[in-house]
């Protein structure tokens, strides 16, 4: 090969592999496996290796993939966050131990850690409290993220213990376990929103949010793994996490002190297994030189420690026949896609389906009947369909046509133009979209009605009792009919109306989330109450007007819009407010303590040390000050505190509007 071909195929890969970074990093959505990028960046490096002329200090070889975005001040890390070499064979483990034995002789010890799959996270901590949580950015620069990482319990705000340093920095991974991961998409595909393709990727996007208070409502977790200090009081790296865990950091149990690289392979194989019965995601094990002083003999390469490597564990993949796709209709009446598959053993569980999300995706597979698929498990319970063994198509398969017709009611699907959901329009006559909406309404996040179940709530449908979310407040007059239905004795009929009753106590923001509103999820619900107070002001708002609320968007207001015209609605609401159900926000009555605000208007924006924004309000309207919804040349004072949104800032600054903080607006009062 020529110089001009090498150099030509350097390029290429390097533009590749930039894209995928960029893909997985930035958008957090990766169009190739993570293997097959390790492989592409291995044949790269072998490349450069050779042809060392053309190797770039921007090449990926050289540089942590990521990037710092705009939304967030930037930080600069006192001690660089590097990757990690990595390897998926055995060999290479070998090879590793060999070259640090050659540098540092026989006498060492390695800590085997498992490799979370989250995001890393740097802390810094000034005389015990945490002053900073930065993303690793681009490895020297990162987000400051301080302000949602507070919201994450397992990270102490302050700590105590001894030979705690003044100033240390120390890393994590932040990460989210199944069981939430798997509740909060679930939510998403209900309110019709984008569904994240596994737990790292939530983690990832929920860091980088600017509502902290939507970040907490996101439980994330975090394992600390690295300790960074000038006057680091500590010889080993074992010792160290010992010593932060009694400082009150959460490390993982799990880690282990391996004096071989023999130890360190069985670590390897008994993880292999294990690690399915974890309750979060890991994708290898991390090996670290335990001697804080062999480790800086070792030193660094452009990249990554030489005193650390990883070993990637292999996606679990295997291969199965299609059966055929059925469709499952929702409360909201989207249409999920599903494949049936034949029974397969996959990370020891039999797997029988798996998601194919919508129509798109069926596309992007190019599915044909009888395809013989890929199939990989994650961490996630239900799995993905990957892609298709285009060897194994049988001759003259037929494309996987997405359905026309709703299964459950046979009226035709509509999708919207550029989005990626079917729904069935047929909304007051799908069955399961009929008992979904009733299902939804008692749930526990919405009006949380006690004495009465999904099961229940079907059984009624059934016999013609429940239609309507209103019939539950008749239910109270069918006590006979009641009484007829199985397992359901007078004890059970008490508790339900009961139950029922005490529904009617529910504040408006739950009713209106209750009410099963396309893309009205609870935080919209509440925005809503709060913004226009009662349902008639909503029902009546137009475009502009709603837009205008606090993170209303256009979907949403469109939907709100839709939902309030139609007249079945509109009599289904009139029923509800006859049964008594709360329609307006309970507004507290304002007891005036001083009149020191009075005529002043304020916006309170970020999140704040000492009080919630709802507790400021309180206290300006207290005071007789005055909230407005947005920003404009009318506004006095723009109350601010971390993590406010850059565009309210800019905005503020542009109309010379005084910022103050917290405690300017107690002194204001004062
Ligand atoms: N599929 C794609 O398109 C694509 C694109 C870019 C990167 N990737 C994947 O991401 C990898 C590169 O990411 P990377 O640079 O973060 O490297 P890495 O994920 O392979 O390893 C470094 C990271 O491991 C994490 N980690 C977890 N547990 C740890 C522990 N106990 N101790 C120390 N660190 C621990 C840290 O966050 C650290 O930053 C690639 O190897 C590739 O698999 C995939
Ligand atoms: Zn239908």
């Amino acid at each position: 090969m020529s110089g001009i071909d090498i150099k030509d195929q350097i390029d290429a890969l390097v533009q590749e592999l930039k894209l995928h970074n960029y893909n997985y990093y930035v958008l957090a959505m990766p169009t190739i496996s993570d293997y097959d990028f390790d492989q592409k960046l291995k044949q790269l490096e072998a490349l450069e290796k050779e042809y060392p002329a053309f190797l770039s200090s921007d090449s990926p070889t050289q540089k942590v993939g990521g990037e710092i975005t705009k939304n967030f001040t930037t930080i600069t890390h006192k001690w660089p966050m590097m990757s990690l070499g990595n390897t998926y064979n055995e060999q290479d483990l070998i090879d590793f131990d060999q070259r640090i034995k050659k540098a540092i002789g026989d006498n060492f010890e390695y800590v085997c850690e498992l490799k979370f799959d989250g995001l890393s996270m740097s802390l810094t901590y000034e005389n015990g409290k945490l002053a900073r949580a930065v993303t690793r950015g681009d490895g020297t620069k990162g987000d400051d993220v301080t302000a949602n990482v507070k919201t994450i319990r397992n990270i102490p705000t302050t700590i105590s213990g001894e030979k705690i340093p003044d100033y240390f920095d120390i890393r994590g991974e932040v990460f989210m376990h199944h069981a939430a991961f798997e509740k909060l998409n679930q939510e998403r595909i209900e309110n019709g929103e984008a569904v994240f393709a596994n737990p790292r990727n939530f983690a990832s996007g929920t860091v980088k949010m600017q509502d902290s208070a939507e970040v907490a409502k996101r439980p994330l977790d975090c394992f600390l793994y690295f300790l960074y200090s000038d006057n680091n009081p500590f010889k080993t790296h074992w010792e160290s996490l010992q010593a932060v865990k009694s400082w009150g950091f959460k490390i993982s149990e799990e880690s282990k002190l391996c004096p071989t690289i023999q130890d360190v392979l069985s670590f390897i194989k008994i993880w292999d297994e294990k690690r399915f019965g974890l309750s979060y995601d890991i994708d290898g094990i991390v090996i670290k030189v335990n001697s804080y002083a062999q480790q800086q003999e070792l030193g660094f390469t452009a990249k990554s420690p030489r005193w650390a490597i990883s070993y990637k564990y292999k996606a679990q993949e295997v291969e199965t026949v299609l059966e055929k796709v059925t469709y499952q209709v929702g409360r909201t009446g989207a249409v999920t896609p599903v494949a049936n598959l034949k029974p397969v053993l996959l990370a020891g569980t039999t797997v029988k389906r798996a998601t194919l999300h919508n129509a798109n995706e069926i596309e992007r597979l190019d599915l044909h009947e009888g395809d013989t698929v890929l199939v990989e498990k994650g961490g996630e319970i239900i799995p993905k369909v990957i892609q298709v063994n285009l060897d194994k198509r049988l001759p003259n398969a037929q494309k996987i046509a997405y359905i026309h017709d709703c299964p459950e009611c046979d009226t035709p699907l509509v999708r919207t133009e550029g989005e990626a959901v079917h729904y069935c329009p047929n909304d007051e006559g799908c069955p399961p979209q009929i008992v979904g909406r009733m299902q939804h309404f008692i749930s526990r996040k919405a009006m949380n009605i006690e004495g009465i179940g999904s099961e229940t709530v079907e059984a009624l449908y059934q016999k013609g009792l429940l239609k309507h979310i209103s019939d539950i407040y008749t239910l109270k007059n069918h006590e006979e009919d009641l009484k007829n239905l199985e397992r359901f004795g007078a004890k059970s009929i008490t508790n339900l109306i009961e139950g029922i009753e005490k529904s009617k106590q529910m504040p408006f923001e739950k009713v209106l989330f209750g009410l099963g509103i396309r893309y009205v999820g609870a935080t919209v619900a509440l925005k809503l109450a709060k913004h226009f107070k009662t349902i008639d002001h909503i029902s009546v708002a137009n475009f502009e007007e709603l837009i205008a609320a606090d993170e209303i968007g256009e979907r949403i207001a469109q939907s709100v819009i839709e939902y309030f015209t139609n007249p079945k609605h509109q009599q289904e609401i009139a029923k509800l407010k006859e049964a008594g159900l709360n329609f307006e926000i309970e507004e507290k009555e304002v007891v005036l303590q001083s009149e020191n605000l009075s005529g002043k208007t304020f916006i309170i924006s970020g999140v704040f040390e000492n009080y919630s924004r709802e507790q400021l309000k309180d206290i300006i309207e207290a005071n007789g000050g005055k909230i407005l919804s947005s920003i404009s040349a009318k506004l006095n004072y723009l109350v601010a505190g971390d993590n406010m949104g850059p565009a309210k800032l800019e905005k503020a600054n542009k109309l010379q509007i005084p910022i103050i903080t917290e405690q300017d607006l107690l002194t204001l009062i004062q």
